[in-house]
């Protein structure tokens, strides 16, 4: 994969929370109406990420019609959402919430509407309230070469206090 995102080679240990979701459940929606993980997002695309080991999740995305933006492919913009929520919700294993600071998207090869992308993300580390995360796609039916890969940016906060004052601006 290449990318100019730039991983500090320093990173502190990430630690997965007790009370995180358990290995082999789905990490719940962080709310019912997000684009990326909602049940309530009529059009969104309600992804369902299985907690894995560690600070891992794996989520499968069905890549439907309305997804394209080129004739029968994936819109760019799309797949870089299902990586933000992706890398988000693995996030949350930490039991904290991180919000996207930068999101970098390597489009390694063309992604056809009609197949089922596997996503499996990981946090990579800390630091500070930085956290440094990644994803990489694979086309689900017939594993092999990444079809693309993310790399993201958050930065923890104060949820009641972000969105609070996030939704406070005129
Ligand atoms: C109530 C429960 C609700 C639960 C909801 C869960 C939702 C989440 C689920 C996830 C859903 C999916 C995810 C989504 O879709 S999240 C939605 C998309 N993201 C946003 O809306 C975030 C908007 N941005 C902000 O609010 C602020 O800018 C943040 C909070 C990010 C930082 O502002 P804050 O004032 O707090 O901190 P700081 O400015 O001191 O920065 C801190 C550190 O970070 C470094 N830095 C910052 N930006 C950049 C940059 N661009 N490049 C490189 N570095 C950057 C900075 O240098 C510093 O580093 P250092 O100097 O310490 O080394």
């Amino acid at each position: 994969m290449k990318t100019t995102f730039v991983v500090p080679d320093d990173l502190e240990p990430a630690r997965r929370a007790d009370d995180a979701t358990a290995v082999g459940d789905v990490i719940p929606p962080h709310n019912k109406r997000c684009f990326g993980c909602g049940p309530d997002a009529m059009q969104g695309l309600h992804l369902q990420a299985i907690a894995g080991e560690g600070l891992t999740a794996t989520a499968v995305l069905e890549v439907e019609r309305r997804f394209a933006g080129g004739p029968g492919v994936i819109h760019g913009g799309i797949l870089a959402s299902a990586f933000d929520e992706m890398m988000g919700l693995t996030n949350m294993l930490m039991g904290t919430i991180a919000v996207t600071a930068v999101l970098d998207v390597d489009y390694a090869a063309p992604i056809q509407v009609g197949t089922s992308l596997r996503m499996d993300a990981r946090v990579l580390g800390l630091r500070g309230r930085k956290v440094y995360s990644e994803v990489v796609a694979y086309d689900a039916a017939t594993p092999g070469d990444p079809l693309a890969g993310g790399h993201g940016l958050f930065v923890v906060v104060d949820p009641v206090d972000h969105f609070t004052r996030a939704n406070a601006r005129p």
